[in-house]
């Protein structure tokens, strides 16, 4: 059934973001790990030129769902809205240049809906599509993501929060331990992560870092 805007702000905390393209080692090892560090919710985004497709993709799809399943932690599925139907996940992300909203939102029903937004008409149009979290983006520069919006800092959240446009709100992009906390401060409900986590020696640790890092302003 459909999250409620305060369990879907706290989920959105520590946000590990992940597909195979992002590791060195095994992505199964590399979530396990980030969820004994404490991660909130898991995004699976197999995208790019190294990622996998067809039955491989929906293969590693299932076994980390599983894995987030074991653990209680959402499953959140970028882009591939079949995908995520096909293997009942908790929910789907999608950014400006995907599906229109209205239809994925017919198509998944109450499963969540995330989507990424960079200016104030784009968050407004997400709200009244019904969006149950935006993303916002990149705070800081990131090589993950090749082809990203102009580096924001946080001075959209800031602006939205002022406005007392109070949806649920995760940073993305170049986030990490050192830097987490800003995000958060600019008035985010949490911080979404790739590289800090999906390279780190110790997912685990960096999970725990951010987590810590977010926590400490939530007081
Ligand atoms: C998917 C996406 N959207 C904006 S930046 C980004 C990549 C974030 O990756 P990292 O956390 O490694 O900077
Ligand atoms: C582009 C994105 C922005 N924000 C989030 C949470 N996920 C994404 N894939
Ligand atoms: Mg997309």
């Amino acid at each position: 059934m459909k999250v409620s805007t305060e369990e879907m702000r706290s989920l959105l905390k520590t946000y590990f973001i992940m597909g195979s393209q992002n590791c060195d080692e095994d992505p199964r090892e590399v979530l396990k790990d980030a969820i004994h560090g404490g991660i909130t919710l898991f995004q699976f985004r197999e995208k790019g030129d190294q990622a996998l497709v067809g039955e491989e993709k929906i293969r590693l799809a299932k076994e980390l769902l599983e894995i987030c399943k074991h653990y209680q932690v959402p499953f959140i599925v970028n882009d591939d809205i079949d995908l995520a139907l096909k293997i009942n996940a908790d929910g789907v992300h999608i950014g400006q240049d995907d599906e229109p909203a209205e239809q994925v939102r017919k198509k998944i029903g109450d499963k969540i809906l995330g989507i990424s937004a960079h200016n104030q008409e784009e968050v407004e149009a997400a709200i009244n599509q019904g969006a149950d979290y935006i993303g916002t983006g990149p705070v800081f520069p990131t090589e993950t993501k090749k082809d990203t919006e102009a580096v924001q800092g946080t001075i959209l959240v800031q602006e939205l929060r002022k406005q007392g446009i109070s949806i649920p709100i995760v940073g993305i992009g170049g986030i990490t331990p050192e830097n987490a906390a800003s995000v958060v401060k600019g008035g985010a409900d949490g911080v979404s992560v790739i590289t800090a986590i999906s390279k780190a020696k110790s997912p685990k640790e960096q999970a725990r870092l951010l987590k810590a890092a977010v926590d400490s302003v939530m007081q």
